[in-house]
């Protein structure tokens, strides 16, 4: 039976083995492949975006270079459809890749059409150097992308809809050089607002992971503008005869605050990356691709960084998080809460496991008024739902529940979502996927929740998540007065407790022991 490939797909095979030419490679492997399924439109560039990898990341990791622009393949040519056979036989070191490809295929169109996102699971199914790093990358598998295929209920054959073949050129001489010029000027405005935002996550915030994720958007711009060319873009420019250079609104000058500068900023950069794309259509389909994956991939980070920001000014006074169970008391979580809450905890969790909806509901409110009247944060554990019934300001998930995006649509923007992580991939998925703080944890052992030996994330994952994350985020997991300063000399600036304050005779007292080390 024949088993064709998309044209998508066989352009990424086609562009694939180009890059091995120009990297100077024996054979055509999945990093080139993987390299190539980055840059083109497709659904697997859809999905590699998803997990914010970039196809410079993928160059710079595994030292591919891309070819140049006049660089064509006969697989580019889309008339005459490539057989799997055949591929097999022209890229022989793919072989695996394309028949995990075929069998997820098989699943779910007939007649079978291997497509770009069919070739990306072949990579991912097959173990090489790339498998590792797209895991530690954008925390990228087999098994996370799975559902992806599952969710495709109706496979599409088509590949989507692109214009590749119908590269456009500027009809005259004169369009194409104002074509130039408007590239030339949205390329330098948008280098120049990355850079704002750039020094203001290294300098203001000190995010490592956010200031990492905005220099592999200014790899992007480089590799995009490698397809206009350079020498076409400083030939056109003309800035003596620009009108705009004279012209300056007010608003210009208008940055009250450091949040301000950074929010026109963001603003900037993807107002000139749509500006790419629409003009960068006109010279290089491939180009608008990047100019477009770029506008997407700004508006993540501007959303994480404003999180950011918002978060560490909400929770500016919330060093110490009491995490409330009825359980763990001595004389019921009421006494508990009400003491700490007067000896100064300004965020308080109800995490009840065993009560009934109704309780909880009944729980929830009193907890809600004796929060209200402290003036401090109240966060519904595991239940976006009751979170809105009792009018909390928060929610906070675990790995196995609700994910943010579905959580958000319940509890809406001004709620918080706290999401608990065990590692680092997942601190930094959760930076991503909009958690306004981190549960980081757990730091020590503990009996209020089961671990097994594994799991203990430890001290070394409190230090990984202090060298890099700068959303709030509370070191959690059997913390306790004698080991608090460990934890603190680890990076945590807050931590989360549940039975050294709720088991305690006198809640307030242990409240009190805490919080001054905090001021020491
Ligand atoms: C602040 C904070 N961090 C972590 C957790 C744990 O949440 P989860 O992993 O969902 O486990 P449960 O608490 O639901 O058993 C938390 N609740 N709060
Ligand atoms: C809910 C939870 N998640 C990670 S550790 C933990 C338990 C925290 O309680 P304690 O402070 O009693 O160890
Ligand atoms: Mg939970």
């Amino acid at each position: 039976m024949q088993h064709l490939l998309t044209a998508g797909a066989q352009r990424a095979l086609g562009l694939a083995e180009l890059i091995s030419g120009a990297s100077e490679a024996e054979a055509t492997d999945s990093r080139h492949l993987l390299a190539a399924l980055a840059h083109e439109e497709s659904r697997a560039a859809e999905i590699l975006l998803a997990h914010q990898i970039a196809q410079a990341m993928i160059l710079q990791e595994f030292e591919l270079t891309l070819p140049g622009t006049e660089a064509e393949s006969d697989l580019f040519a889309t008339q005459v459809p490539l057989e799997l056979s055949q591929a097999i036989q022209r890229f022989p070191a793919l072989r695996d890749v394309l028949n995990q490809a075929l069998e997820q295929a098989s699943q779910t169109s007939l007649p079978v059409e291997i497509g770009s996102e069919h070739l990306l699971w072949g990579v991912l199914k097959t173990e090489g150097p790339h498998t590792q790093w797209l895991l530690s990358q954008g925390a990228i598998s087999a098994d996370s992308v799975e559902a992806t295929f599952q969710s495709q209920n109706q496979h599409v054959a088509e590949p989507i809809d692109v214009d590749f073949a119908f590269r456009t050129v500027p009809a005259t001489v004169s369009d194409q050089t104002n074509t130039f010029r408007t590239i030339d000027a949205a390329a330098n405005r948008l280098r120049e607002g990355l850079r704002v935002v750039e020094d203001f996550l290294r300098f203001t915030l000190d995010d490592a992971h956010l200031t990492r994720l905005l220099k592999s958007t200014r790899h992007q711009l480089t590799e995009a503008l490698q397809f206009i060319g350079q020498e076409s873009l400083i030939a056109s420019r003309d800035t003596l005869q620009d009108v705009g250079t004279a012209i300056s609104s007010t608003s210009e000058f208008d940055r009250p605050s450091l949040e301000h500068l950074v929010k026109a900023n963001l603003k900037r950069v993807q107002e000139a990356a749509r500006t790419l794309e629409e003009f960068g259509k006109l010279i290089s389909v491939e180009a608008a691709a990047i100019f477009k994956q770029m506008r997407y991939a700004l508006y993540t980070l501007e959303k994480s960084v404003l999180t950011c920001v918002s978060s560490q000014h909400r929770l500016e006074d919330c060093q110490l998080y009491l995490l409330a169970s009825e359980n763990l008391c001595h004389h019921g979580s009421g006494p508990a809460i009400r003491e700490s809450l007067a000896a100064g905890v300004r965020i308080v969790q109800i995490r009840e496991k065993e009560l009934s909806d109704r309780r909880l509901l009944e729980h929830g409110r009193r907890v809600r008024k004796w929060t209200r009247e402290a003036g401090a944060i109240l966060i519904m554990n595991d239940r976006p739902d009751l979170a809105v019934a009792i009018d909390a300001d928060g929610v906070h998930v675990g790995q196995d529940e609700l994910p943010v995006r579905e959580v958000r649509q319940i509890v809406g923007s001004r709620r918080f979502i706290g999401v608990s992580t065990h590692n680092i991939e997942q601190a930094r998925q959760a930076v991503l996927d909009g958690a306004d703080y981190l549960g980081v944890g757990p730091t020590f052992t503990t009996a209020t929740k089961n671990f097994t030996e594994a799991e203990y994330a430890g001290l070394d994952f409190v230090k990984q998540v202090a060298a890099e994350i700068t959303l709030p985020w509370f070191a959690i997991g059997g913390i306790n007065a004698d080991n608090l300063s460990a934890v603190l000399e680890a990076g945590a600036t807050r931590v989360a407790v549940s039975s050294v304050i709720c088991n305690h005779e006198h809640p307030g007292e242990m409240t009190r022991d805490l919080l001054e080390q905090f001021a020491r």
